[in-house]
């Protein structure tokens, strides 16, 4: 058994029992944003995997490498100067404690609406040193990551015929957009290293689908991102500090009808490196039905889901537990299956009595 150096109770949550695969899955679909055939090539992606790696998007590497290193300046403070910033709520600095429902991860983390006028008073009292500079990197990633979003989803109507190009974009590029950036902080446990190949892993971020319409990610080279394939195994994601990787979102899978997967995923921490992870949720305005679109659904009996809105969906998410299969909440056949001749109660039900 790993014995973890301050072998709290804490620590004892985070490990799972799963060897680490031996290799890198280096089938993970990469799309150049520049070539011909980029449409085909993520419709194609998002339909097996979920996820793809997308490179020459435009996006200096000077640009991320600045906020990393504002992340940075601000997780090295002491704890107990983090400890008085913000706590999430949703947006804030936070550590091991995801969400609000109990889940727990090797992690500390700063949560931001990329809301500008949200960002102003409150959150910029977590930067104490300069403000001003952690306020422009942020703003300038966020608009690059932005258009770069935009880009891509642009790319996914065409890719799928659907006549009208921003369908997806418009969502992202609206003023109202509900968006977030999320930098993940997961430090490096070395108290793992002695079983390193076989023994159990530290959980960093427990396994989840993103619920917003999609992700857009940046890590330094510290591995730990996996994905779960659709055989059920998971697949450990080589990272890459030039590139982004791009997941589906639970709000795509629907307004797709399916044929996108908003893919399930996790991160392990790592023994030696610390990995720090930058990722963009493009999520639409709070008001906004999201359903699936008439062209990718032939007739009314194929729509796999029932209209909602960005707000209900939200906060039922974040009522959830981060393993929860939220989506089965407005799967149409899922709500109130039969099994064995009797009702099921779904877990949205559960919810909603509770
Ligand atoms: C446990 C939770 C954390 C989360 C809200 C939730 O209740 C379930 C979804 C989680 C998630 C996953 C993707 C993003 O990291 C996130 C910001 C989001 O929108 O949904 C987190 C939420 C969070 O950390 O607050
Ligand atoms: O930190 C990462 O690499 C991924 C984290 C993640 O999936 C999330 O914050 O939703
Ligand atoms: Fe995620």
């Amino acid at each position: 058994m790993v014995v973890l150096s301050h072998q709290s109770t804490l620590n004892q949550l985070f490990l799972i029992k799963t060897c680490k695969p031996p290799h890198m899955f280096m089938e993970v679909p990469e799309v150049d944003l520049t070539h011909s055939q980029a449409k085909t090539m993520i419709v194609k992606a998002c339909q097996e995997f979920g996820l793809f790696k997308l490179v020459n998007h435009g996006v200096p590497l000077e640009l991320m490498t600045r906020l990393e290193n504002q992340a940075l300046n601000f997780f090295m403070q002491p704890q107990s100067v983090k400890d008085k910033a913000t706590p999430p709520d949703p947006y804030g600095y936070g550590s091991k404690r995801i969400g609000t429902n109990g889940d727990m991860g090797w992690v500390e983390y700063l949560l931001l609406t990329t809301n500008p006028d949200v960002i102003s008073p409150k959150t910029l009292l977590l930067f104490q040193q300069n403000p001003q500079i952690f306020r422009c990197a942020m703003e300038e990633y966020i608009r690059a990551v932005k258009k770069v979003c935009c880009e891509v989803l642009e790319l996914m109507a065409e890719g799928l015929e659907i006549g009208t190009r921003n369908v997806f974009s418009r969502l992202i590029s609206d003023e109202r957009s509900d968006s977030c950036l999320r930098v993940n902080r997961y430090p490096a446990c070395p108290e793992l290293n002695a079983e390193a190949l076989s023994g159990p892993n530290l959980i960093g971020f427990g396994e989840h689908t993103d619920p917003q319409i999609i992700s857009v990610l940046r890590s330094n080279n510290t591995s730990g991102l996996q994905i779960c394939l659709q055989d059920g195994t998971w697949a450990s994601i080589p990272p890459d500090h030039t590139s982004f990787y791009v997941n589906v979102g639970d709000l795509l899978q629907v307004m797709t009808n399916g044929r996108f997967r908003s893919v399930k995923h996790r991160v392990l921490a790592d023994s030696s490196m610390s990995r720090l992870s930058m990722i963009y949720f493009g999520g639409p305005p709070l008001n906004e039905k999201i359903a699936p679109l008439h062209s990718l659904v032939s007739n009314e009996e194929e729509s796999l889901y029932r209209e909602l809105t960005w707000r209900e969906y939200k906060n039922a998410a974040y009522k959830s537990r981060l393993s929860d299969n939220r989506l089965s909440l407005f799967d149409k056949s899922a709500n109130h299956s039969e099994v064995n001749g009797e009702t099921q109660i779904s877990w949205s039900e559960q919810l909603s009595k509770s």
